[in-house]
């Protein structure tokens, strides 16, 4: 069954949300993807946050870039949690963030980071919030976390070298 629902506003927004698929398909998260937009397709994010439930999502990520409606409107139509990814954009992705982060109180999207390093760790966050109830997510969290600290050691071997 499908955990993760991610979406995003157009075709042009893969390339960065494809670093959050990555990292579900890293942790074994069966996940969906689609583009969905709140400004082109209306009817079909209502009609997105309405069935997610149903579908078994515990978590939807969305990414869009400039005027970046699309998580906050998928968070003020469902009680699923909603990570938004802000897109780089012709402002250099300030104005993806700042639609997607200064959300009205009681409408809350946790918000990554602008661009590839954002989409990656809202792939992350998914995870961890899956992994809290699900131990064998947990398990590779942790390997993950293992590795990232392998990986420094690595790196201070070599700036010695
Ligand atoms: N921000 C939104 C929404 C939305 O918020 O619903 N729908 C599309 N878009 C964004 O428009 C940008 C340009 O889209 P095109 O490349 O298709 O012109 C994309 O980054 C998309 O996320």
């Amino acid at each position: 069954m499908v955990k993760v629902g991610v979406v995003m506003g157009s075709i042009s927004d893969w390339d960065t949300m494809k670093q959050c698929c990555d990292m579900l398909d890293y942790f074994d998260i069966p996940y969906e993807k689609d583009i969905v937009s709140a400004h082109r397709t209306p009817d079909d994010l209502f009609q997105y946050a309405e069935l997610a439930r149903g579908k078994g999502i515990n978590v939807i990520i969305a990414g869009a870039g400039g005027a970046a409606h699309l998580p906050g409107m998928l968070a003020s139509k469902t009680t699923i949690p909603v990570i938004g990814v802000p897109i780089t954009s012709k402002l250099n992705g300030y104005d993806s963030l700042l639609s997607i982060v200064q959300m009205p109180g009681g409408v809350p999207v946790a918000t990554m980071a602008v661009g590839a390093a954002g989409a990656k760790n809202a792939g992350i966050f998914a995870a961890e919030m899956i992994g809290s109830f699900e131990s064998e997510v947990a398990a590779k969290l942790a390997y993950y976390k293992k590795e990232l600290e392998n990986r420094v050691e690595q790196m201070r071997g070599e700036l010695h070298e």
